[in-house]
């Protein structure tokens, strides 16, 4: 008797489990039919609704969590009540919605103004080939929703700016930052401490990254540490000095705990703390950061930051890093292509010096060229000097020949001033 009664439980187990999967499989069709609407202007959302409990599904799905003693199903129920707001779905918020998504947040706003190419791929892992030129903020919102379809998810396909930042991110809960720019930086740190939000914040570049909970449980804000914005020409993005993509992924990956942390009601321990991971000596360190300032411009007791400002000012540089400000010689300093093959068609005396990183160079150059890249080129003992004072000195051997050739131009200058068409100095960075 006993036998049959465990026999007919594990038969009705099975079944309850197919039933799920087949809602899943139904949820799953439903929304790939509903086409997720793209936010282009901010709306007013209606409040998350409350669950009183959680229902057999949602146990099956967290059973995971949910025995976890520091969760539990309070702490799940928390998270279903939770509204979060991801600021970028690149590399730090591609992992991050997704865990948040998985763990079964209440709402998460997925904000991005740009669109999905293939050098995101890498690293941005909720984006596919086939989201290539689609709006971000909707490829990694259907990517969400195939994940998880209990999780509401809104994606906003603009850019966050002080017109409509704050009416944004008072609908939220905790605020993410996943961008990569300094004014985007400032303006979210601004409207979550005019909203009382708290922002998990991480930022990564090549093999290092760094996170910290700004504005949270008494803690410092952004200002409080960074009350001036860098020199732009100090700040490198990851075009420019690249990443390996598992490394914003290890850090999208800890916003996500740390939300989590927060959403669940067992609260973050890095309100005051930045953690900074080193991927290349696989090592993480811990710093105690100094405490909220009562001088800070947004924070302090006597706050000037009352409203958002022109944060592209603020800073001197743009909240995308689609423009870049480059430095450029003046016309006259400069070659086109078309003139430099000239030259190498003349079999002009010249030298092309190549003065970018040896990666840049492997990745593509021109044969003639001579590569020193410019941190070497600053240290006048190194062998890279003498081999260019070498290639200098043929150079002018060449030219000094050429000029003894009847009918040649001949030309009394040195090299290095010599700016004329035949005979070139030449630099690439
Ligand atoms: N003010 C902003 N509003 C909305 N999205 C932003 C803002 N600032 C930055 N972002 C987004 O944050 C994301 C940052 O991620 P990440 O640096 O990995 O991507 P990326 O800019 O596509 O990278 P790459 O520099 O290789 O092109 C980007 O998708 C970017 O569009
Ligand atoms: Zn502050």
């Amino acid at each position: 008797m006993a036998e049959e009664v465990s026999c007919l439980k594990a038969r009705l187990m099975e079944k309850e489990k197919e039933i799920v999967a087949l809602k899943n499989k139904l949820a799953l069709e439903k929304n790939s039919w509903i086409d997720l609407q793209l936010q282009e202007k901010v709306t007013t959302l209606p409040p998350l609704k409350r669950k009183a409990a959680l229902s057999n599904e949602d146990i099956m799905r967290y059973s995971r969590q949910l025995i976890l003693p520091e969760f539990g199903v309070q702490g799940q129920l928390n998270l279903s009540q939770t509204s979060v707001l991801v600021v970028g779905c690149g590399g730090l918020g591609c992992p991050l919605a997704q865990y948040l998504a998985a763990a079964g947040i209440g709402r998460v706003g997925l904000l991005d103004y740009d669109e999905v190419e293939l050098s995101n791929l890498h690293r941005q892992v909720l984006h596919g080939e086939d989201s290539q030129g689609q709006a971000k903020a909707q490829s990694a919102a259907h990517a969400v929703r195939r994940l998880n379809s209990t999780v509401e998810c809104i994606p906003y396909h603009l850019q966050l700016s002080p017109e409509n930042a704050l009416q944004l991110i008072q609908q939220y809960d905790i605020v993410a930052d996943c961008s990569d720019n300094v004014p985007t930086r400032y303006l979210v740190n601004d409207a979550c401490v005019l909203s009382g939000k708290p922002l998990v914040s991480a930022s990564a570049l090549r093999m290092e990254g760094q996170l910290t909970v700004y504005n949270y449980r008494g803690g410092p804000c952004y200002r409080c540490l960074y009350p001036k914005p860098p020199p732009p020409e100090m700040v490198t993005n990851c075009s420019d000095g690249g990443i390996l993509g598992v490394v914003p992924g290890i850090m999208g990956c800890f916003q996500a705990l740390e939300v989590l942390k927060i959403a669940s009601g067992q609260g973050s321990s890095c309100g005051q703390q930045l953690l900074m991971f080193d991927a290349q000596n696989a090592k993480f360190r811990s710093i105690r950061l100094r405490s909220k300032q009562a001088t800070c411009d947004a924070c302090g007791e006597n706050p000037t930051v009352t409203h958002l400002v022109n944060y592209e000012k603020f800073c001197g540089s743009a909240a995308t890093d689609k423009c870049r400000r480059l430095n450029l010689l003046s016309k006259d300093q400069r070659l086109t292509v078309q003139e430099y093959k000239s030259i190498v068609d003349n079999t002009a005396a010249h030298l092309l010096l190549d003065v970018r990183p040896l990666v840049e160079v492997d990745i593509c150059h021109l044969p003639t060229s001579l590569n020193i890249p410019l941190s070497s080129l600053e240290d006048r003992k190194s062998e890279h000097i003498r081999v260019l004072k070498e290639r200098i000195g043929r150079v002018k051997e060449q030219m000094s020949n050429e000029s003894q050739v009847p009918g040649k131009m001949t030309d009394n200058r040195s090299p290095s001033s010599y700016t004329g068409h035949n005979t070139q100095w030449l630099f690439s960075s």
